[in-house]
């Protein structure tokens, strides 16, 4: 018999889990949401927006050290406080959810904090420091787990205390060196901040550069820049055995090379765990690392899945959006099936490196007949008025035979915001004649479009 009978269960309350629940509820639907950690999930507490408040500062950093030769002169002593400060106080109340519970509850939900498992269609049973608790679902379970941080099996690894980005956020005092695993958008994020303010910088990277699944362009604009910041980028070298004596790792890589660093950062990737959420009794493939959905996210026969743990891309962005499809069809409300032709990435280094669609290989791969254009934001009016810190470059890969963007990337101060335009280009299917004919405001960033068009044809 269960506990309680309830419309719709949210097994994990990340950014997706979140979205749906409350959409549920303010609909007027009996909503349980469960997670074992905090409301809100990885993204406001541990990811996206203390990241985000470090790159703010470091940012800041750099922008002050660019004063000389443009407005004066600076000298610049960093200080971590005020960004501990501002993520343990403004962006995460001490890692504390209390705020987003009673939001979440005044949308007319119910929030139970443990860890929920599918025992059988149509029943969620959920482990809390108070024992199992069993709920069936009328009409939704929605299964919004997230991910883990991947710790990779290099030899001695698992026995050090390393961070992984959960602990690099509620970091009070920056270490004097650090050696991040893995050079993704989590390890080039923190490397910069770290680097930014002070820290001795290594960025290990198993693969042949950094952000692979961005086109190659940005990858190595990057590690040029990183690189003239003291960030040392080892490519193709990666970590053979770690070891750490009570106060040091010491890393030794495959080119028989040692490292000895007072921080050990690994940003390897992410791992799911379906095992552990149950759906094997619905017949999906736990050892699978994604749960397969549809384009309205269902998943099985009354289960829908939405977020990381769907493999449609590791953004909160991407799993808010799927949350709404989600919450449309379990209410009726003619959902339109999930399109991510136009699904926007961008790593918000300095400079941002921004991404939609298709990058040229993956357009290629695709049997797309391809061109592509390219520019640098420096030869562009507004790159040669912003001097120092305007690296970066604006890259469109054109389908020629629809003649229609199908991806672009842009690396530029604000390249995130540069990307819009493109993005809604990519989505809508905009004539790449009709984007030339467009009058793009001067001097934007944006505007250095026109060249990179312009270069289509060369
Ligand atoms: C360092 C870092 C920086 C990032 N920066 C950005 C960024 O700038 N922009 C961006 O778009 N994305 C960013 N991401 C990715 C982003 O954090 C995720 O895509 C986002 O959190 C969405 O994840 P989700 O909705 O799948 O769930 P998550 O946020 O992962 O939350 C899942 C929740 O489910 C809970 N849970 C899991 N299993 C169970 C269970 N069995 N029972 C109960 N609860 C359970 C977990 O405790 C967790 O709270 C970043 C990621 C990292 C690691
Ligand atoms: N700004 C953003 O939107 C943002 C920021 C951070 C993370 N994210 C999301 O989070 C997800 C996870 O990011 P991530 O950077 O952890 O993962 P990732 O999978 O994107 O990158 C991990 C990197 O680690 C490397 N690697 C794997 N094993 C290694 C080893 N043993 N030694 C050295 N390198 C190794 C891989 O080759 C890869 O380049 C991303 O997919 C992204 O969508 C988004």
């Amino acid at each position: 018999m269960p506990d309680e009978t309830v419309d719709a269960v949210v097994v994990g309350m990340g950014p997706g889990g979140e979205q749906v629940a409350g959409q549920l509820a303010a609909a007027g639907l009996d909503v349980l949401g469960v997670d074992h950690r905090l409301l809100g999930g990885e993204c406001p507490y541990f990811a996206c927006i203390p990241t985000k408040m470090m790159l703010r500062g470091s940012g800041a950093l750099a922008e002050a050290r660019r004063v000389p030769g443009l407005a004066g002169t600076s000298r610049v002593w960093p200080d971590w406080t005020p960004v501990a400060d501002r993520i343990s106080e403004e962006a995460t109340s001490g890692w504390d959810d209390r705020d987003a519970v009673l939001r979440f509850e005044g949308t007319g939900g119910r929030f139970l904090r443990g860890s929920g498992r599918i025992t059988a269609p149509g029943e969620v049973t959920v482990t809390t420091s108070e024992g199992e608790h069993v709920v069936r679902a009328r009409r939704a379970i929605v299964l919004n787990p997230g991910t883990e941080p991947r710790v990779p099996p290099v030899e001695g690894l698992a026995e050090t205390p390393f961070w992984t980005n959960r602990e690099a956020v509620r970091a009070r005092r920056l270490p004097s060196s650090i050696a991040v695993l893995g050079g993704g958008p989590v390890g080039v994020e923190f490397a910069q901040v770290l680097a930014r303010f002070g820290t001795e910088t290594t960025v290990i990277e198993s693969g042949p550069r950094l952000l692979s699944r961005y086109e190659p362009e940005a990858a190595s604009l990057l590690t040029g820049l990183f690189t003239d910041e003291g960030i040392t980028v080892r490519t193709e070298d990666p970590a053979g055995r770690v070891r750490h004596d009570g106060s040091r790792f010491t890393v030794e890589l495959s080119s028989g090379e040692t490292l000895s660093v007072e921080r050990l950062l690994v940003a390897t990737g992410r791992r799911t765990d379906l095992t552990t959420l149950g759906v094997g009794t619905l017949g999906i493939d736990e050892n699978a690392g994604t749960v397969e959905v549809d384009g309205l996210m269902r998943a099985a026969d009354g289960v829908w899945a939405v977020g990381d743990v769907t493999g449609h891309g590791a953004f909160t962005h991407v799993s808010v959006y799927q949350a709404r499809i989600a919450a449309d069809d379990i209410l009726g409300r003619d959902p339109v099936p999930a399109d991510y032709r136009a699904s926007p990435a961008v790593v918000f280094t300095d400079p941002e490196v921004a991404a939609v669609g298709l990058t040229e290989a993956e357009a290629r791969e695709r049997g797309v007949p391809v061109r592509t254009g390219t520019t640098e934001i420096p030869s562009s009016t507004r790159g040669w008025i912003h001097g120092p810190g305007n690296a970066g470059l604006i890259k469109v890969v054109v389908d020629t035979e629809r003649d229609i963007p199908v991806g672009a990337t842009v690396v530029a101060p604000s390249g995130g915001e540069v990307l819009g335009a493109l993005a809604v280009a990519v989505q809508t299917q905009v004539h790449v004649a009709q984007l030339r004919r467009m009058i793009l405001a001067f001097p934007t960033f944006h505007r250095a479009l026109e060249s990179a068009l312009d270069d289509v044809d060369g």
